[in-house]
């Protein structure tokens, strides 16, 4: 593996902010990523994810603040082979082989890494002779994983790698990324499944309408937003929640038809109150997930991200 700079950080970006006319994609981020971490960039839709990791890729420019890339202008560490980049989509032709794929890429680079040891890094050794179209959206996109493996990249970058893979799909790609992250490579990938974060990461740098929000472990990001949820259903769940709204130690209310549901670091005063002065039945305490914790630090209160039907089947599948 080459070195950049010796001893300098993955990534770091200072003072970083992009603009798109009148949008500002990113709005301020200071991030240094050190050798070796394997980082996740977890936001809501828009939230500059990959406005950033474009910048770190060289495709495009800071508005202001200055990108580093292993001590280099990311097109220098690009050029010497230092970032690779899992895309989401595009780049595979579907009558080639697996193998045929992967060989066909090392051709283009000098120096190439074997094909046999990247298909092994990437668990699909075991599918060399299998078409690309009749692999699965998991199985191609270890086959892009492996062909960002043939220059023996020091930092690797996934834009929402597993967006429409199946639960398998995704646990098998991410036990291909993490056993190779073992071995030092760099990782920041771009995510807006919670749980994947909290699995596969081992910092989560938290990002909202461009900023970072929240930056630590997964556990640290939940304990940032310690406390519980209360549900209850209720008669008169908008008089309810207001009360609940008033009382201290309640951070947020939600109402959704006959059910209240209080965030709150007192929550046994709000189960108290709910079941000596309210109708309340059907009483749940729980502690607050990963997910509690996304909401409540980014003040993200979108509807689709909060159980709207459109995206809950989506959210379910990333939870498990
Ligand atoms: N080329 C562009 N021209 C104009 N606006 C853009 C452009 N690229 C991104 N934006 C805007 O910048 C903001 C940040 O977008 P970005 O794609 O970086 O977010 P993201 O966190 O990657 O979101 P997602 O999870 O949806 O991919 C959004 O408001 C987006 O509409």
């Amino acid at each position: 593996m080459l070195t950049a700079v010796i001893n300098a950080p993955a990534i770091q970006l200072s003072g970083v902010r992009k603009e798109f006319g009148s949008v500002v994609a990113v709005d301020g981020i200071d991030l240094t990523v050190q050798r070796g971490e394997v980082v996740a960039f977890l936001g809501p839709n828009g939230a500059g994810k990959t406005s950033t990791i474009d910048m770190v890729l060289g495709l495009s420019r800071p508005t202001a603040g200055t990108v580093e890339v292993l001590g280099l202008e990311p097109r220098a560490a690009i050029a010497r082979g230092l970032v690779s980049a899992v895309m989401q989509t595009g780049g595979l032709l579907k009558d080639l082989t697996v193998r045929e794929t992967v060989a066909y890429t090392a051709s283009l680079f000098p120096g190439a890494a074997p094909v046999d040891e990247v298909l092994d890094r990437a668990g699909i050794a075991g599918i060399g002779d299998r078409k690309v179209g009749k692999c699965s959206g998991g199985e191609q996109q270890r086959l892009r994983f492996a062909m960002a493996l043939l220059p023996d990249p020091a930092l690797l970058l996934l834009d929402e790698p597993t967006t429409g893979m199946d639960v398998e799909g995704r646990r098998s790609f991410w036990a291909a990324i993490r056993q190779d992250a073992g071995r030092g490579r760099t990782v920041l990938f771009a995510t807006h499944y919670l749980e994947e974060a909290d699995q596969y990461a081992d910092r989560i740098v938290l990002v909202s309408h461009g900023r970072v929000v929240a930056d630590g472990s997964g556990s640290e990001i939940k304990a940032l937003s310690s406390g519980r949820t209360v549900r209850a259903t209720v008669g008169d769940a908008a008089a309810v929640g207001r009360q609940l709204q008033a009382m201290a130690g309640v951070d947020r209310v939600e109402v959704r038809g006959d059910t209240v549901i209080a965030h709150a670091k007192e929550s046994d005063a709000v189960a108290r109150h709910l079941l000596t002065s309210t109708d309340a039945r059907d009483l749940e305490i729980t502690a607050k997930g990963i997910e509690e914790a996304f909401l409540s630090l980014t003040g993200d209160h979108d509807p689709s991200r909060t159980g709207d039907a459109t995206d809950a089947a989506d959210r379910q599948e990333a939870l498990q």
